[in-house]
C-alpha cells in the first residue's frame, strides 16, 4: 500500500524556489532528470538505485517520487537525496523539494498514483536516517493482507500475488528458456531440487518477479513450504532476529522450508548479512532444498557480494530473460486487453493501435501494463473509440527518451513495399498498375515528410523520376489523407515504424 506518512521531503533553500508553469510537462522534465542522473552516476549505480524510481506528481513545488520498496526509499534518501534534488533544480524552476514514497507493487493498482497525489502532504523532515529495523518489520507484517500471513510473515516473507501465475505468463523468444527452467523447478518430481539455485536475471520489468511468483504458487499448490522474500525482507528478517535474540535464529527457521525464493538479490548489502545469506544458501542447497533467485544482473556482476556467495549463486543454472521482443509485447498487450474486455465489454482496441503500442513501448512489461490502463481510462472516460491519435496522447509519458531517428529513403521503400506486398524494384520501376502506383506515391510522400531530401533528390532515388512526379505524388497523398481515415491511420503507423 502507498504510505503517505512515509514520505520525507527534502527542501531546498527557499531563495531559488521559483514557481510557475513551464512549457514542458513534468514527465519531460523527469525524463531529463533521469538521463542526467544516469550520465552523472554511471549505468551501474543508476540501474541499481534509480531504475525503479518513478515520478508520481509535482504538486506545489514538490516532486513526489516513488519506489517499489522501503529499502530503496531509505537508500536513496540517505545516499542520493541531495543529488536528485540538485539535478531536478538544475532542470526546472518548478521543483524545490523532492519526496520519496513507497508505491504499491504487489497490488499493481492503477489508482495508486492518483491516491498518492491526493494524499495529505507531510511536513518536511530534517532527519534522513534509515528507519529502525524493528519499525520495518512491524510495517512489513501489517502491510500484508490478513489471509496472506501465516508461515510467510513469521519469517518476514512477502505474499504471492495471485495474478502472477504460469497461466498468465506469456512465453516468447526472449523468455522461453527462463520459463522452461522455472516450469521444471516448479514441477520437479517428488519436489527434488534441480538447477540449484536457479538464478534468473533481467532488466527492470521483464517478468522475473512474475516467474518467481508463478513458481511459488505452483510449489505451494503441491503442499510444500515456500518462502518468498525480497532482498530487503531477507535483511530485515535477519537483523530483526538478531536484535530480538530469538531462540531459533532466522536462518534456522528458513532451513525448515522446501523452496526459498529471493527477489532482487542485488540489494543484499552488508558483510555480516551477506555471510549469513551465504550460510543459508549453503545449508539449504546441502539439504537438497530448492532455491530460486532473481536479480537485475548475472552473478559475476554482483560486485558488492562476497566472492564465495557469488560463485555459489553461479553454481546452478543461470538464465537471462532478454528484452521483450515485439511479438511478445504484442501478445502481452492482446492478452491483457482481452482480459479487460470481460469486465469492460465496450473496451475495444484495434490491431493497428496494438501494433503501435507494441512498437512504441519497448522498455518493459510494466510499461505495457501502464499503457493498457491508460487506454482503458481513456476509453471509459470519453466513451469514444481508441484511435492511433488518442493512443499516442494517452501513452505519451511512457514513450521515453525517443530521439527522432534519421530515416533513410531506402528504408522507406523497403517498409512500404513489404507492407503492400510488392517488391522494392516494383516501386522503382516504370510499372503503372494501381497495386504499385499507390505504394510508390506513399513512399514518395513519406520520403518528403521524414527526410530532408529535396524533391529532385527523391525523384532520383525513385528510379530517376522528375521532381514534378514526386510533387504530384506528395499532393495526391496529402489530399487522400484528409479524406480517408483508414489510409491516414495506415500512413501514421508507417511513419512510427520508420521512426522507431
Ligand atoms: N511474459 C510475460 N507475460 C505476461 N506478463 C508479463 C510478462 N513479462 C512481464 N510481464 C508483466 O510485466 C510486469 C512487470 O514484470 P515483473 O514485475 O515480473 O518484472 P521484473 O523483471 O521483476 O522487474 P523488477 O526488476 O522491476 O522487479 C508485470 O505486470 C508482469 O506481469
Amino acid at each position: 500500500m502507498y504510505r503517505s506518512e512515509d514520505h520525507r521531503t527534502f527542501a531546498a533553500p527557499s531563495e531559488n524556489g521559483v514557481e510557475g508553469p513551464g512549457e514542458q510537462t513534468a514527465a519531460d522534465v523527469w525524463a531529463r532528470v533521469k538521463r542526467r542522473l544516469r550520465a552523472e552516476l554511471g549505468e551501474d549505480i543508476f540501474a541499481s538505485w534509480f531504475g525503479r524510481l518513478e515520478l508520481d506528481s509535482v504538486v506545489e513545488g514538490c516532486a513526489y517520487l516513488t519506489v517499489p520498496t522501503r529499502f530503496l526509499k531509505s537508500w536513496i534518501e540517505s545516499h542520493y537525496a541531495d543529488r536528485v534534488l540538485a539535478v531536478y533544480r538544475s532542470e526546472t524552476g518548478d521543483v524545490d523539494r523532492v519526496s520519496i514514497g513507497v508505491r504499491n507493487t504487489l497490488g499493481r493498482d492503477p489508482a495508486a498514483g492518483r491516491r498518492a497525489a491526493e494524499a495529505p502532504r507531510p511536513a518536511p523532515a530534517a532527519s534522513m536516517a534509515m528507519p529502525s529495523i524493528a519499525g520495518e518489520m512491524k510495517s512489513a507484517a501489517t502491510a500484508a493482507p490478513l489471509e496472506e500471513r501465516g508461515e510467510n510473515s513469521d519469517l518476514g516473507g512477502a505474499p504471492l500475488d495471485t495474478r502472477l501465475t504460469f497461466d498468465s505468463f506469456i512465453v516468447g523468444r526472449s523468455n522461453a528458456l527462463a520459463h522452461a527452467a522455472a516450469d521444471r523447478v516448479a514441477h520437479a518430481q517428488n519436489g527434488q531440487a534441480i538447477y540449484n539455485p536457479l538464478y534468473l536475471h533481467a532488466g527492470v520489468g521483464l517478468g522475473k518477479t512474475h516467474l518467481l511468483h508463478a513458481i511459488g504458487h505452483a510449489v505451494r499448490a503441491q503442499g510444500r513450504r515456500v518462502i518468498y522474500l525480497t532482498a530487503d525482507r531477507f535483511m530485515y528478517g535477519f537483523v530483526a532476529s538478531l536484535k530480538a535474540q530469538t531462540s531459533l535464529a532466522f536462518k534456522e527457521r528458513l532451513r525448515g522450508i522446501d523452496l526459498l525464493i529471493i527477489d532482487d538479490v542485488q540489494f543484499i548489502q552488508g558483510k555480516q548479512i551477506q555471510q549469513e545469506f551465504g550460510h543459508t544458501l549453503n545449508a539449504l542447497i546441502d539439504a537438497g532444498r530448492q532455491i530460486v533467485i532473481a536479480a537485475d544482473r548475472p552473478p559475476a556482476d554482483l560486485e558488492n557480494l562476497d566472492e564465495r556467495v557469488r560463485s555459489r549463486l553461479a553454481g546452478g543454472l543461470v538464465v537471462e530473460v532478454s528484452a521483450l521482443d515485439e511479438a511478445l509485447r504484442t501478445s502481452i498487450l492482446t492478452t491483457r486487453i482481452e482480459a479487460l474486455k470481460t469486465i469492460h465489454p465496450t473496451f475495444d482496441v484495434g490491431p493497428n493501435v496494438i501494433a503501435y503500442v507494441a512498437r512504441a513501448i519497448t522498455a518493459n512489461g510494466r510499461d505495457l501494463e501502464g499503457a493498457v490502463n491508460r487506454l482503458l481510462a481513456h476509453a471509459t472516460l470519453t466513451g469514444s473509440a481508441i484511435t492511433l491519435e488518442t493512443a499516442e496522447t494517452a501513452i505519451r509519458d511512457l514513450v521515453r527518451n525517443r530521439e527522432p531517428k534519421r530515416v533513410k529513403i531506402e528504408d522507406i521503400q523497403k517498409l512500404v513495399a513489404s507492407r503492400y506486398n510488392v517488391s522494392r524494384s516494383d516501386i522503382l520501376s516504370e510499372r503503372r498498375t494501381a497495386a504499385v502506383v499507390r505504394p510508390r506515391q506513399i513512399a514518395m510522400y513519406l520520403s518528403k515528410v521524414l527526410t530532408l531530401r529535396s524533391l529532385p533528390e527523391i525523384g532520383r532515388r525513385f528510379g530517376g523520376r522528375d521532381h514534378t512526379t514526386v510533387l504530384h505524388a506528395v499532393r495526391k497523398i496529402e489530399k487522400a489523407l484528409g479524406e480517408d481515415h483508414a489510409l491516414s491511420d495506415e500512413v501514421e503507423l508507417l511513419k512510427r515504424m520508420l521512426q522507431e
